[in-house]
């Protein structure tokens, strides 16, 4: 499987797979502290709510874990709240990020309320990297259980055709984006392994091409069955290619059920009612905000207006210096060097917004770990119901609230 997140714990290292040079190099950098993982959170090196949430938390117990701070438990503790209040910075939309700051710090202040201030430093950072590298663990569990109750929805709801059902998805969801397995593709690659999956459909995810670049790249890996289309050809796609379902991610999931996705995902579900295709949200319960009443209160990030204007790729080579004609040994073009090029007109403006909220009217079920959510006879999601039971520390339940 394709590692996003590399994590040692003796000695303390953090690696992430560089996602800005992806598909055409494999370079892992390294995030030795929250300065670092701010940074590549911020340019998107590391993308995707659950792996955002995962690299700054793991960056941070690796600062922990290599720098001095103090003897004392209370320094520690803010030490690491001023950390985690500026790691949670880095991008709004996503909740995950903020879900987590918040039950480290809570982990992090009941351990040094335990100690005497002056002594306990250790014992404080220890309880905060052993939470830490939890959280890399608890995903992977999560995500397999998403891929497991997704898919069995898909099979017992949505069309099939000899059997088998075709998907389509958007943004990348998978490996890339969380700490394995992932989500919404992880709903599609647990239909592949069940052999139920006929075919994947993923979108091109303008602006920043995460499905063009990252999605259909693990699709490839993985050697699952799939064909890229872009975001224009979705309403085509559901009209002629019998699309059985739409699973996506989400940054946010608010009370109501509102999600706030990948820019693109709202008119994915427009589409998806109208050709009478089910539509699913798939994410870990640490994506849902019970402190958000709806869509409406959710910020969304907006991205710099060159991420619309220009676009980034491999430079070919017209005649390879060996005089092969720029053709590699199988037959590609050979790729120089990676460039950005400006494909709009000067002087017009543009409006970037990262992600946008699909109203919960127009989604069907909602996978988590726990299982798929569906709409009350009322027709409004109970999202409560999830957190029934949960112990607060617990790093599944969001204490958002
Ligand atoms: C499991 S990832 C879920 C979402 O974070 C994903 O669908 C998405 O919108 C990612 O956006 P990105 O801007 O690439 O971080």
């Amino acid at each position: 499987m394709l590692k996003a997140i590399v994590y040692e714990s003796s000695p303390p290292s953090l690696r992430i797979l560089d996602q800005l040079l992806l598909p055409y190099t494999t370079t892992y950098i390294s995030i030795p502290n929250a300065t670092a993982a701010f940074h590549a959170i911020r340019s998107m090196q590391v993308r995707g709510a659950p792996a955002i949430a995962i690299v700054a938390a793991l960056a941070l117990a690796v600062e922990l874990a290599t720098t001095e701070v103090s003897e004392s438990s209370e320094e520690v503790a803010v030490f690491v709240k001023e950390k985690l209040d500026y790691l949670v910075q880095s991008r709004p939309t996503a909740v995950n990020l903020a879900d987590a700051a918040g039950k480290l710090s809570k982990i992090v202040e009941d351990k040094a309320a335990q100690l005497s201030g002056a002594v306990g430093g250790d014992a404080v950072r220890k309880a905060y990297i052993n939470a830490a590298e939890a959280m890399l663990v608890h995903d992977v569990a999560d995500n397999k259980a998403i891929g497991r109750h997704g898919a069995e929805w898909i099979e017992s709801h949505a069309t099939r055709h000899e059997g088998k059902v075709t998907v389509l998805t958007h943004c990348n969801t998978g490996s890339l984006a969380t700490a394995g397995h992932g989500t919404a593709l992880g709903v599609i690659r647990t239909l592949h392994e069940r052999s139920s999956l006929s075919h994947a459909y993923c979108t091109e995810t303008r602006p920043y091409n995460q499905g063009a670049r990252l999605t259909a790249y693990e699709l490839a890996y993985e050697k699952i069955p799939a064909t890229l289309v872009t975001d224009s050809m979705a309403a085509a796609l559901m009209r002629l290619k019998g699309i059985s379902a739409v699973v996506v991610g989400a940054d946010r999931v608010s009370a109501n059920g509102d999600t706030a996705n990948k820019i693109g995902t709202y008119a994915l579900a427009v589409l998806a009612r109208f050709h009478r295709v089910k539509f699913l949200i798939a994410a870990p319960r640490t994506t849902i905000d019970l402190a958000t009443a709806d869509g409406s209160q959710i910020v969304i990030e907006e991205r710099a207006k060159n991420e619309v204007t220009m676009v980034k790729g491999p430079r070919w080579d017209a005649v390879g210096a060996d005089g092969s004609e720029g053709l590699e040994g199988n037959g590609e073009p050979k790729a120089l060097e990676n460039v950005t090029i400006k494909i709009a007109a000067d002087g017009v403006d543009v409006w970037n917004p990262a992600f946008d909220v699909t109203p919960a009217d127009l989604i069907d079920g909602i996978v988590t770990e726990v299982g798929v959510v569906e709409k009350g006879s009322e027709g409004t999601f109970d999202l409560r119901s999830l957190f029934a039971g949960k112990d607060e520390d617990d790093s599944g339940t969001n204490t958002n609230e």
